[in-house]
C-alpha cells in the first residue's frame, strides 16, 4: 500500500503549515502589539487564505459531483486531453480527477475531511481563530483514519465509500483478526474517541440529560403559573397582551394599562427575587428586545396595571460597565492569544509513568478465617470475663490491621472496655492493640488488631488508583490505605500543613517519599516547587536531580537541598519574603487566594508589566525539625510560626517532620498551627500526646502503620511504601527531560551580619547599568534587588552591588530587613535631574 499517495502528501503539508503558525502565534505573545496591529492582514496571508479556502469549495463540490457521477466518468480515465470526451462532474475533468485521486484512490468519503481541512487552514491564515486547530486537526486525523476503514467494512470493498486505503486495511484487517475482531476494533475505537474526546461516561451523559431536563422543566415552569395569584395576575396579563396587540401603535409609557414585556439578558436573571415584592408588576420573559446596561441607558419604566400609573424606574449601576470595559480587554487578549499556558515553557514534560513503580505482588488481602476465629474468641471470651457482655461483632480487614467492632450489650459502659486495653492486647499476645470508644458515627467500639501476616501497600497501587488518577484537589497527597483497605488521599492545600512524627526506623523517610512521589505524579513543574530541608543530608539527597524542574532556592545557594543550618534561616526568611511580595500581588489583584490569582493571570486579566506572574505552589519539606529547633531555635521557629500562621493562601504548605516529637521541638505556636498531623510509631505516649493530642502512636506496629489526624479525628492508616531505587527513578526520569534554565529563584534575603555597610558612592565606578536600575526601582517605586535581577536579567551579585551603589547615591534607604528597600526620590523627573547632579 502506498504511504505517500497525493492525498496524504496535502495533509502533511497541511499539517506543517499549521504548526508552523501556531508557533509563529505562540513566539508573536508581544504584549505590546495592539489589537489594530494584528488585525491587519498581509497580502500573502489574504492571496493564501483566499486561495485555501476557494481550493476547498472546489474540492468539496468536486467530491460530491464525483460521488453521483463516478460509475460514469471513471472510464474516462486517461483522457484528460481528448476535448471530445466529456465528463459529467461539476468541475469538469480536473473535477473529477481530484475525485478519482482522493476518494477513489484514497480516503473514500473521508476525502471531505481534507476538504474541510484547507478551509481551516484558510480561515487559521486569514486569522480568522474559529476552530481550535489542534483539537481540528486532531479529530480530521481520527476520522481519516476511522471512516475509511469503517466504510470498507460495512461495504466490503464495493462502491467507493471506503476508497482503495480504507478497503485494504479494512481486508488487512479482516484477514488478521477476523471480522468479529475487525469490528471489535472499530467500535472500540469510535467509543474510546467519544469518552476521551468529549468526556463522555454513563455518569457524565446523565448528568448533562438531567441538566437539560432541569433546564426545559425551568422554562416551562418559568411559563407555568406557580400560585393561584399568580394565575390570577398572569391572567391580567394576558388579558393586557391582548388589549396591547389590538393597540398597535400605543408604547410602554403612553399606554398605562400595559404591562411591558422585558427581556433579560443571561446574566441577568429574570428574576421573581427582584420583583416580587412590588404588587403587581409582571415581568415576562421574550426575545427581540433587551435591557440596555450602558450606563447612558434611559431608565426603564415599569408601569404597573393596578396601582394607579406608579412610574417604577430602575438604573443601573455604572460600576458594572467598568467591569465589562476591563473584563474585554482581557477576553481580546484570549480571543488574540488564547488562555496564558504556564505549562509553555516546559510544553513537553512527560509526567512520570506508573512503570516506574515497582510492583511488589503481595498486595492482595488474604483473609485467614482462622486467625479471625481465633481472635474474636479471645475478644468475647475476655470480655465475658469481665462481665462484659456483647451484642454483635463485626471484622474489617484491612492491609495491616483488622478491625474488630462489637456492640455492647445494654447497660455496659464505654469507660469499662476502654480500662481493657491492656488485657486485651495482652490475651492477643500482639503489639499495637488500639481501642476506639466509641467509633465516631459508628455507634460501636473498634479493636485494632494487627494481622499475622500484614499485607503491602504499594506506592504503585495507590498511585494507579482511580481515585488518585481522577482526583481533582489541587495537591493531592495519597498516603496509603485505611484499615477498611480504602485509599486515603488528603489535600495539601486543604491541610494546608503538615507535622510528622515518628522514632527512628518506623517510616517516617518512606511518608516523605510517599507524599512528594504523588505530588511529583500530578503536578507540573510550573506548577509546584519544593524547598528541602535536609540536615541529615542524606534522606533528600535523591531529589537534587529535580532541581531545574521542581526545586526552589536562594539566589545565591549553590546546592538547591538545604543541609546547612545558617542557610535553613536565610531560606526561611526567603519564604517570608515570597509570602509578603506574593500578598502584595494578591492584594493588587483583588484575590483572595492563589487559586484565584492564578484563574484571573491564566485568563489574562493580570498585567504581567505590573509585576504579576504565574504563582506556583511551594512545598517547605523539612526533614529533621528537632535537629534545626536545637541548633537554631528561635531563628527556625519564628518563620516556620509565621509561614504557618499566614502562607495557605499564598500556596505556600509546610511538611515538617520529626523523629522527637517533645514539647521544647513541637511547641505550642508550631503546633497550633499544624492541624494535620501524621504520626508513625513512637516511643512513649507523652510522645504521642505531643503530636496528635492524644494516646496512640505508641501502639502501632511500626512499618509504615501511622495515624493520621485531620483536626477532628484521628483515623489508622498503612503508608503507601516507595523505596528509594524507585524514587531515584522516578527523579532520573523528570532530570533527563529538558527544565528550566535553573531552579526556581526565591527572593534574596540576607541578614543583618551580612550586609556589609556601603561605601561613599564613586561615580566613576558605578555600573553601567546603574541608571537604568535607577529608573526602574524609581517607576516602581520599590527597592527590590530581585526585582532588578528580573527586569534587567542580571545575576544575584550584579544586582546587590548595583543596589548597594543605588544605597550610596542615596536613591534608596537602607537594607529592611524582609522589606524592600525605601525608595527616596518619587518621580522620574526628579530621578533625571538627580542623575544630571552625579554626572558632573
Ligand atoms: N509503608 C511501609 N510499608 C512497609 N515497610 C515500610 C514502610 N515504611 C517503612 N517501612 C520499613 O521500615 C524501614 C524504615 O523506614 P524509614 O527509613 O522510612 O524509617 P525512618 O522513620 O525514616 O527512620 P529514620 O528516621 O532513621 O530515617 C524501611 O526500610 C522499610 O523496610
Amino acid at each position: 500500500m502506498k504511504f505517500y499517495t497525493p492525498a496524504n502528501k496535502i495533509l502533511i503539508f497541511i499539517i506543517k503549515f499549521a504548526l508552523i503558525d501556531i508557533m509563529e502565534k505562540n513566539i508573536k505573545k508581544v504584549p505590546q502589539q495592539t489589537a489594530e496591529q494584528s488585525k491587519i492582514l498581509s497580502k500573502p496571508r489574504i492571496f493564501f487564505g483566499v486561495l485555501f479556502i476557494v481550493t476547498s469549495i472546489i474540492l468539496a463540490f468536486s467530491f460530491i459531483s464525483y460521488l453521483l457521477n463516478w460509475k460514469s466518468d471513471q472510464s474516462q480515465a486517461g483522457t484528460m486531453l481528448d476535448k471530445t470526451v466529456k465528463s459529467s462532474n461539476i468541475f469538469g475533468k480536473i473535477g473529477d480527477w481530484l475525485g478519482n485521486l482522493f476518494i477513489f484512490e484514497s480516503l473514500g468519503i473521508a476525502a471531505f475531511v481534507v476538504a474541510f481541512l484547507f478551509f481551516v487552514f484558510g480561515m487559521m491564515i486569514l486569522k480568522k481563530n474559529y476552530f481550535k486547530p489542534w483539537k481540528t486537526f486532531g479529530h480530521s486525523l481520527f476520522l481519516i483514519c476511522w471512516v475509511p476503514i469503517f466504510m470498507g467494512a460495512i461495504t466490503n470493498g464495493q462502491g467507493v465509500l471506503s476508497g482503495v486505503y480504507g478497503f485494504q486495511i479494512m481486508d488487512f484487517l479482516n484477514s488478521v483478526i477476523g471480522t468479529v475482531g475487525l469490528w471489535l476494533i472499530l467500535l472500540v475505537s469510535i467509543s474510546l474517541y467519544f469518552i476521551l474526546e468529549f468526556n463522555l461516561n454513563p455518569s457524565n451523559v446523565k448528568s448533562k440529560l438531567n441538566d437539560l431536563n432541569d433546564q426545559t422543566l425551568g422554562r416551562v415552569k418559568a411559563m407555568m403559573p406557580n400560585s393561584s395569584e399568580n394565575f390570577e395576575a398572569d391572567e391580567e396579563l394576558q388579558n393586557e397582551q391582548d388589549l396591547s396587540i389590538k393597540s398597535e401603535d400605543s408604547t410602554i409609557n403612553k399606554v398605562p394599562d400595559f404591562t411591558p414585556e422585558i427581556e433579560i439578558e443571561p446574566i441577568v436573571t429574570p428574576n421573581k427575587t427582584s420583583f416580587e415584592e412590588l404588587p403587581n408588576i409582571n415581568v415576562t420573559e421574550s426575545t427581540g428586545s433587551s435591557i440596555d446596561l450602558n450606563p447612558v441607558s434611559k431608565p426603564i419604566d415599569i408601569v404597573s396595571p393596578k396601582t394607579d400609573h406608579i412610574d417604577f424606574k430602575v438604573e443601573v449601576a455604572k460600576t458594572i460597565d467598568i467591569v465589562d470595559e476591563s473584563d474585554k480587554k482581557s477576553q481580546e487578549l484570549v480571543d488574540k492569544h488564547g488562555l496564558y499556558d504556564h505549562k509553555l515553557d516546559l510544553a513537553n514534560f512527560q509526567m512520570p509513568t506508573i512503570d516506574l513503580l515497582r510492583d511488589y505482588g503481595n498486595e492482595e488481602i488474604a483473609i485467614n478465617r482462622e486467625e479471625l476465629e481465633e481472635n474474636k474468641n479471645k475478644i468475647v471470651g475476655l470480655l465475658k470475663n469481665f462481665n462484659v457482655g456483647i451484642a454483635e461483632i463485626k471484622a474489617t480487614v484491612g492491609p495491616t490491621v483488622t478491625l474488630y467492632e462489637i456492640v455492647p450489650e445494654a447497660g455496659i459502659r464505654v469507660a469499662s472496655i476502654k480500662k481493657l486495653q491492656d488485657d486485651i492486647a495482652l490475651n492477643l499476645s500482639a503489639l499495637g492493640i488500639r481501642i476506639i470508644a466509641p467509633m465516631p458515627g459508628k455507634g460501636t467500639i473498634g479493636i485494632e488488631v494487627p494481622r499475622k501476616n500484614p499485607a503491602m501497600v504499594s506506592m504503585r497501587s495507590v498511585i494507579a488508583s482511580q481515585k488518585f488518577q481522577n482526583t481533582d484537589m489541587d495537591l493531592p497527597v495519597v498516603f496509603g490505605k485505611t484499615i477498611s483497605n480504602e485509599i486515603f488521599m488528603a489535600d495539601l492545600t486543604k491541610m494546608p500543613h503538615l507535622l510528622m512524627a515518628g522514632a527512628t526506623g518506623q517510616g517516617k523517610s518512606v511518608g516523605i517519599n510517599a507524599i512528594l512521589t504523588s505530588l511529583l505524579y500530578k503536578k507540573h513543574p510550573s506548577e509546584l516547587k519544593f524547598v528541602m530541608v535536609d540536615p541529615k543530608k542524606v534522606e533528600l539527597s535523591l531529589y537534587s536531580k529535580i532541581e531545574r524542574h521542581y526545586l526552589a532556592k536562594l539566589p545565591d545557594g549553590d546546592d538547591a537541598i538545604i543541609t546547612d543550618t545558617h542557610k535553613v534561616i536565610n531560606t526561611l526568611n526567603s519564604l517570608c519574603v515570597e509570602m509578603d511580595q506574593r500578598y502584595d500581588l494578591l492584594k493588587n489583584a483583588f484575590c483572595k487566594n492563589i487559586k484565584e490569582y492564578n484563574k484571573k493571570f491564566t485568563e489574562r486579566k493580570l498585567n504581567p508589566e505590573n509585576g504579576h506572574r504565574y504563582l506556583p505552589y511551594i512545598v517547605l519539606v523539612v526533614d529533621e525539625f528537632a535537629d534545626l529547633i536545637m541548633t537554631a531555635g528561635k531563628e527556625v521557629e519564628i518563620p516556620i510560626a509565621r509561614l504557618a500562621q499566614l502562607a495557605r493562601a499564598v500556596g505556600i504548605h509546610l511538611i515538617v517532620a520529626t523523629q522527637r516529637p517533645s514539647v521544647n521541638v513541637i511547641t505550642g505556636m508550631i503546633k497550633a498551627n499544624f492541624p494535620a498531623r501524621a504520626a508513625f510509631r513512637v516511643i512513649s505516649s507523652v510522645d504521642s500526646r505531643t503530636i496528635l493530642d492524644s494516646p496512640g502512636a505508641d501502639q502501632l506496629i511500626g512499618k509504615g502503620d501511622m495515624l493520621y489526624f485531620n483536626g477532628n479525628e484521628i483515623m489508622r492508616l498503612q503508608c503507601a511504601f516507595v523505596d528509594t531505587p524507585e524514587v531515584e527513578k522516578i527523579a532520573e526520569f523528570i532530570g533527563e527531560q529538558k527544565g528550566y534554565a535553573s531552579a526556581f529563584m526565591l527572593p534574596e534575603y540576607s541578614s543583618e551580619e551580612t550586609t556589609s555597610t556601603v561605601g561613599a558612592f564613586d561615580p566613576n565606578e558605578k555600573d553601567v547599568l546603574f541608571e537604568d536600575a535607577a529608573r526602574i526601582i524609581v517607576s516602581t517605586q520599590q527597592g527590590s534587588t530581585s526585582m532588578l535581577q528580573r527586569q534587567l536579567k542580571l545575576g544575584y551579585n550584579r544586582a546587590g552591588r548595583i543596589m548597594d551603589q543605588l544605597e550610596a547615591s542615596g536613591i534608596v534607604g537602607g537594607f529592611n530587613g524582609a522589606k524592600a528597600r525605601e525608595v527616596q526620590i518619587s518621580d522620574l523627573n526628579s530621578l533625571e535631574q538627580f542623575l544630571e547632579e552625579l554626572r558632573k
